[in-house]
């Protein structure tokens, strides 16, 4: 089963709710909520607070991709404000394997990302100590980037590591990398500007197919 998870990143913040039930209506599997920091990634987008404030909005999963340096301090807050799916990246914290154990101890799910930069190698060591592995297909930071096309041999890498492992790609997804990324053996796609400069509904479901 793939799994559709709009990045709200692309989604129309003077309507944040709004957008998140409509986003809902259309077909979305998880809410893929981007937090960026200005340290870990040249970007800022929002916290606890903002994930808190639309929590009720919808029943979905709150995907929770965290690009913050250190984000062991933080994962309390974002449990709190109503994640499902924590995802840290490998690169950002010194204590990977401590840091996936203090997230696990929340009952929540936890993810861990990799860099365009960062080879699959890295997440050897823990990958069974995971549920999802989430593959950059472009530099963190920015929506609507185009897709690294090196990133499919990534995804067969992992899903050769795991066969039950869920399989997230992140960044430059439309319908033609789509196809691509679930031949390879993804099951979750993050998708931010090509849903919502679209149709949402038509735009998830040609995902989907
Ligand atoms: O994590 C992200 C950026 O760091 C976003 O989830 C991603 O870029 C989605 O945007 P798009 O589909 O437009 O590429
Ligand atoms: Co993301």
């Amino acid at each position: 089963m793939i799994k559709i998870a709009p990045s709200i990143l692309s989604a129309d913040f003077s309507k944040l709710g709004e957008e998140i039930i409509a986003i809902s209506n259309a077909g979305a599997d998880y809410i893929h909520i981007d937090v960026m920091d200005g340290n870990y990634v040249p970007n800022i987008s929002f916290g606890p607070l903002v994930i808190k404030s639309i929590r009720d909005k919808t029943d979905k999963i709150f995907d929770v991709h965290l690009m913050i340096d250190k984000p062991e301090r933080y994962i309390k807050e974002f449990v709190d404000a109503g994640a499902d799916i924590i995802t840290i990246h490998a690169e950002s914290t010194v204590h990977l394997h401590r840091t996936i154990q203090l997230i696990k101890n929340f009952d929540v799910k936890v993810g861990v990302s990799i860099n365009p930069g960062t080879p699959v190698n890295n997440i050897s060591q823990i990958i069974n100590d995971i549920d999802m592995v989430l593959i950059m297909s472009v530099n963190p930071g920015f929506g609507g980037q185009n897709f690294i096309e090196f990133s499919i041999d990534k995804i067969k890498e992992v899903r050769a590591l795991s066969k039950s492992i869920d399989i997230e790609v992140d960044g430059g997804i439309n319908n033609e990398t789509a196809k691509k990324c679930i031949t390879a053996g993804a099951n979750i796609l993050v998708a931010g500007s090509y849903i919502f400069n679209g149709d949402y509904e038509e735009r998830i479901s040609s995902l989907k197919d």
